[in-house]
């Protein structure tokens, strides 16, 4: 570089002799703060930012005029304030935003043209922040995704206060957030105002990582934009986000404060069991949540599950999903119907009409509420997961899956393995999406005796147990003696809680139950029976 030999006016347009040329002909602007090469002066190449700087621009600026932004609601002032206008760029009306550096030369323009498409002019625009020029410090800045925004917050609060733009939506807010953190410094709170959508939050949660140092705030808006909101008229109430902008926190996080409106709701009943004693040990079943069944073959796992279903869709009015995967979709419709009946309609000569089969099948109750998984031999996890996700779009929150081991058949990886993953995802599956699923487990032979005569089942029997223990909300047991020569004894079910998230204190807890074979339903023989409640308010419930 060398002495400075001689003073020019600088390429960023200031008229005085701003720039030092040096005797290699390069020189330094003390306006723009740029480094100019010698080829870049005399018109040969670009400006070569790594010497410090700005990159000032040598574009021809498109012109225009400052109007009243009707569609927007943008007064003429706030357009000149910003360098705004409405002209013609290649032929096209565009709307035309200068972009400045901060010592407030041009450096490029953003087009608007129609349809949303956009130009850029000059290099420096994604790094930069438009409008920044015009604020040098003070008690907070708006950062919005784009330049309709910035106008529309500073206008609502009179062009006083401190507003800037993206210069390319969210997709430059690493490069322009990134380039500008010392001059972010100058503010005591830096508001981020991204558009209410994925985007817009994702952005929010980028930007708000670059700022960890600054005091990031984020405004929340009950439109997309603040100029859908300037366009509705809701002037106040976007003047008022952004006094309420609140401390960046990022998802997942919430103080005790913000749930207290929750937290105060009287605690809620889950959906009943048809089973009332079950209802009373376990408060209902609760969305999100996740209950194993498991028993020794032929013990009444699907029986049991069906009579649930059953109550589901005939007492309780709701929707049901039914994934059996291995009973045909025929033969699984005929057991609900015969427990909505009473009848055993699935085993031939036992006392019921084809009439009545046909008036149960044909209840509206029944054809509407319950929709069966029609398998063709599909017993992959992540194919019924979509067919579950389809389902709970429609409506539908409780589900009958039947059974768990059979998913785990078929992976590359062991059924251990397997068993682990699939019941980490039905966990995160209901929690998700607000759903109740019903699942029955294969066990492992037990050290004594066998199931099928009756003998106790335990938590780590469950095929997959070291998962579902996990991720269980509520494991059940069922224990019968099939080969007792009592016939009573035979058909007695012992169901089993064997484990109880919920309150810890129904584990153990047994419930005696009997089967009628006319009818083919379950029932307790000893029912619980609530104490008379008429004088009190009916407990609240999960609206589900
Ligand atoms: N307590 C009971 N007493 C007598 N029979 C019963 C009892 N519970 C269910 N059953 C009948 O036993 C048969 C087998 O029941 P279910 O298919 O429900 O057993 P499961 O445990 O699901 O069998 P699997 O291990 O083969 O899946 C059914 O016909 C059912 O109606």
């Amino acid at each position: 570089m060398g002495e400075c030999v001689r003073k020019e006016p600088c390429p960023c347009g200031d008229s005085s002799d701003a720039l030092q040329i040096y005797e290699d002909e390069s020189g330094f602007c003390f306006k723009c703060d740029s480094y100019f090469s010698e080829e870049e002066l005399s018109g040969q190449a670009s400006p070569d930012k790594s010497k410090g700087g700005s990159a000032a621009s040598t574009i021809t600026p498109i012109q225009g005029d400052y109007i009243f932004l009707e569609a927007r609601g943008i007064q003429a002032d706030t357009c000149r304030k910003y360098g705004y206008r409405v002209g013609f760029y290649e032929g096209q009306p565009a709307q035309i935003c200068d972009v400045k550096d901060l010592n407030g030369n041009l450096i490029g323009q953003k087009i608007r043209l129609k349809g949303k498409d956009f130009r850029t002019l000059g290099k420096g625009v994604v790094e930069s922040l438009i409008g920044a020029h015009l604020f040098s410090g003070g008690k907070k800045i708006i950062i919005t995704e784009g330049e309709i925004d910035m106008l529309t917050l500073s206008q609502v609060q009179g062009n006083k206060y401190p507003v800037v733009s993206l210069p390319n939506g969210v997709k430059s807010v690493k490069k322009a957030i990134g380039n500008n953190l010392q001059y972010l410094a100058n503010f005591e709170e830096v508001v981020l105002c991204f558009d209410m959508d994925e985007p817009g939050r994702e952005a929010v949660a980028e930007a708000a990582l670059m700022l960890m140092d600054h005091n990031v705030r984020v405004m929340n808006l009950p439109e997309k934009d603040p100029n859908e909101m300037l366009k509705k008229g809701l002037v106040q109430e976007l003047v008022r986000a952004v006094w309420n902008a609140e401390p960046y926190r990022p998802d997942g996080l919430v103080t005790l404060d913000s749930l207290v409106e929750e937290v105060i709701k009287p605690v809620e009943i889950g959906l009943d069991w048809f089973l009332p004693t079950l209802t009373k040990h376990t408060y209902g079943r609760r969305p999100g949540e996740v209950y194993f069944f498991g028993a020794g073959t032929g013990m009444g796992k699907t029986d049991l599950f069906t009579q649930q279903m059953a109550f589901d869709v005939e007492t309780l009015n709701k929707p049901v999903g039914v994934f059996y995967l291995e009973m045909g979709t025929v033969e699984a419709a005929r057991r609900i119907a015969g427990k909505v009946a009473k009848k055993t309609f699935h085993i031939p000569d036992t006392g019921w009409t084809q009439e009545e089969l046909v008036e149960t099948i044909r209840q509206p109750s029944l054809k509407n509420r319950v929709t069966l998984f029609d398998s063709f031999g599909v017993t992959e996890w992540d194919s019924i997961k979509q067919h579950i996700i389809y389902l709970a779009s429609q409506g539908v929150k409780l589900f009958y899956i039947d059974h768990l081991t059979a998913l785990a058949t078929g992976s590359e990886k062991s059924e251990k393995e397997e068993l682990e993953r699939v019941t980490a995802d039905m966990a995160m599956l209901a929690k998700r999406y607000g759903l109740i699923l019903h699942v029955i487990s294969h066990l492992t032979t037990p050290e004594h005796g066998s199931h099928e005569e009756g003998a106790r089942v335990t938590i780590r029997q469950f095929k997959g147990s070291r998962a579902i223990g996990f991720w269980a909300h509520f494991m059940f047991g069922l224990e019968r003696n099939q080969q007792a020569a009592d016939e009573e004894e035979r058909q007695t079910t012992t169901f089993r809680i064997l484990k109880d998230r919920y309150t810890g204190r129904a584990a153990g807890v047994t419930i005696k139950l009997g089967y009628d074979f006319e009818t083919g339903l379950l029932y307790e023989q000893e029912t619980f029976t609530e104490p008379s409640t008429s004088t009190e308010e009916e407990e609240p419930r999960y609206a589900f």
